[in-house]
């Protein structure tokens, strides 16, 4: 049974593991939209800044790595590329080095505002070529598209994210190591001066700890339905 189409944006926001990803991409998919990953494009920043060797607290170095770095970052919801200068960095940008750096790469003022201004421009994209786009990050709601006709701050228990990580990862006996790394992303990244990781006054709150991935999908269907952003049938 179709879902209808999604007309405008839906913005997810979010700590780490809470589901946007997977939340976004199934929303997005269900919908007809584009899926915009900028978590991806801060790590894939992040890997080049590794790459050149650039110490991590040289802000300068770092904004002038991310300005040359050749990054594309592809809509498809099915298949989500994140490229550097052609590259596919799709895998590497996942693995322990980029989780470790991004943060304060992240936190660069100059690295967000290259990257909110690459956001906005593939957000009109998407928006004059099909419609409609879900777009998930930290600051989505608040920064870069703070007119969204839908925002969502998706929440859920530390542990429970712990081990959801642990299991995509395949270490479910580090449970603990993992459920450190979240709470300490999660503390830099609320704590930053740039667009600390916060809810926008009108996000609408979800707790994803006691649902699986489909009671996610079923609750944002609904709330995009009802704010109007779906053309076409509906549920049921
Ligand atoms: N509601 C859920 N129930 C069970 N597992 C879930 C749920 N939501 C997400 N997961 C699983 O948790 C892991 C993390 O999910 P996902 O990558 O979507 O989160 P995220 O918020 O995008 O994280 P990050 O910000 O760190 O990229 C994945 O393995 C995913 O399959
Ligand atoms: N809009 C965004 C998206 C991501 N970040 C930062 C904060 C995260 O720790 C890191 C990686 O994101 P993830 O792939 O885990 O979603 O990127 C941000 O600051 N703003």
């Amino acid at each position: 049974m179709g879902h209808g189409e999604l007309r405008g944006v839906v913005a997810l926001d979010g700590p780490s593991g809470t589901g946007k990803s997977s939340a976004a991409r199934r929303l997005a998919s269900a919908l007809g939209a584009r899926y915009l990953d900028t978590g991806a494009m801060y790590r894939a920043v992040t890997l080049a800044v590794l790459r050149s060797g650039a110490d991590l607290d040289d802000a300068d170095r770092v904004a002038a790595v991310a300005r040359d770095a050749g990054l594309a970052q592809g809509t498809d919801p099915a298949d989500s590329t994140t490229t550097l200068r052609g590259e596919d960095v799709g895998v590497e940008i996942r693995g322990p080095e980029v989780t470790r750096a991004v943060s304060p790469v992240s936190a660069n003022p100059a690295v967000r505002e290259l990257l909110v201004a690459e956001q906005r421009r593939i957000v009109a994209h998407a928006l004059s070529a099909v419609g409609g786009i879900v777009v998930e990050g930290r600051d989505i709601g608040t920064v870069v598209v703070p007119d969204a006709g839908l925002k969502v701050f998706l929440t859920a228990d530390a542990r429970a994210r712990a081990h959801r990580r642990a299991r995509q990862d395949g270490l479910e006996s580090t449970v603990d190591a993992v459920l450190a790394d979240v709470e300490r992303r999660d503390a830099y990244d609320s704590s930053r001066a740039v667009s600390p990781l916060r809810p926008a006054p009108d996000a609408v709150e979800l707790d994803t700890t006691d649902l699986d991935l489909a009671g996610v999908l079923a609750a944002l269907l609904d709330l995009a339905a009802g704010r109007g952003l779906v053309a076409g049938p509906v549920r049921g």
